[in-house]
């Protein structure tokens, strides 16, 4: 594993190089930034896929241990996309044992507005691919009605929402009054959309709702439900998680200092700033590879 710690005023940072240091990984690099908490940001970039999915294991399982042990619940939101498949791993020994999947509360950081039963549906899809095989308690599993418009549908999710803050299922954020998850899990595309919020789109803009719809998504199908950045950027932990070529100039847009400074108001993926909780990128090696932040590594 490749980790660059503190992803901002990379030109005046300190490099360390050490060894590898998981059974799989074949580098360790570390970018430390003088003045950039260290444990608020962190990119981690891996040799191969595999390392990727294990360490990311590791990640969720260990806050998982954390958060219960501290409140007695996790509570995680996913999105769809190939995260479902890189979350796989958690069904495999030693997760599937060593994590309590009885205190874990899901909900979707985005929905497809579709049945549930639909190939499209994020629920299905984290389903067949991760729920069906731990012993997550139904009861604990939130999806979106998938009887109503997505107008209905945001408007019933958020109040879902509500009530599980007001029970402290989830926490909230004192200095947003927003949720607080203990973990939201993200994907990006290759326009730098996280959840379903897209560039340009309004729903990016939205600050007042915790969760808002669309009609008229960029990517198929168009009728979707969102967290809105508000509430991403209130939770504890955030992992974006991205892989192959095709994502790596969104990654570099997303991440590098050099990149377009609108990027910063207007990319969504650059967007993702967690307000007092720790952002960790999941890259694999070529989802890095336009990293001007991070040369070095493909010398
Ligand atoms: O429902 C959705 O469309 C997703 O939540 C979306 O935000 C996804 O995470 C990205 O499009 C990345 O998807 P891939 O990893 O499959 O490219």
């Amino acid at each position: 594993m490749i980790s660059l710690l503190a992803l901002h005023n990379l030109n005046c940072c300190d490099v360390l190089r050490e060894g590898g240091t998981s059974m799989t990984s074949t580098v360790l690099q570390k970018i430390v930034v003088p003045g950039w908490p260290e444990d608020k940001r962190q990119l981690k970039i891996y040799e191969t896929s595999d390392d990727l999915t294990t360490d990311f294991a590791d990640y969720v399982a260990q806050l998982s241990e954390q958060t219960v042990k501290e409140r007695g619940v996790f509570a995680v939101a996913f999105s769809g996309g190939s995260l479902i498949s890189v979350m796989g791993r958690l069904c495999e020994a030693p997760y599937n044992q060593t994590v309590d999947w009885t205190k874990w509360h899901i909900l979707w950081a985005d929905e497809r507005v579709v049945g549930k039963n639909h190939v499209d549906s994020n629920y299905k899809l984290a389903k067949n691919g991760l729920l069906s095989k731990v012993p997550v308690l139904s009861s604990h599993v939130h999806s979106i009605n998938d009887n109503l418009t997505a107008e209905e549908a945001a408007a019933e999710y958020e109040f879902v929402l509500r009530q599980l803050v007001k029970t402290r299922t989830v926490d909230v954020c004192e200095s947003s009054d927003c949720p607080k998850f203990d973990l939201i899990l993200l994907g990006m595309g290759p326009d730098g959309h996280v959840a379903s919020l897209f560039p340009g789109h309004p729903a990016l803009e939205q600050r007042e709702d915790w969760v808002t719809y669309l009609t008229d998504s960029p990517e198929p199908p168009p009728e979707r439900i969102t967290f809105t950045l508000p509430v991403i950027n209130s939770a504890s932990n955030v992992a974006i998680v991205v892989t192959g070529e095709a994502k790596s100039m969104a990654v570099h847009r997303a991440i590098d200092d050099v990149a377009e400074e609108s990027d910063a108001v207007t990319f969504p993926a650059r967007m993702v700033q967690p307000t007092d909780g720790q952002l960790v990128w999941f890259l694999d090696r070529s989802a890095a590879s336009r990293l001007q932040c991070a040369p070095q590594l493909f010398d």
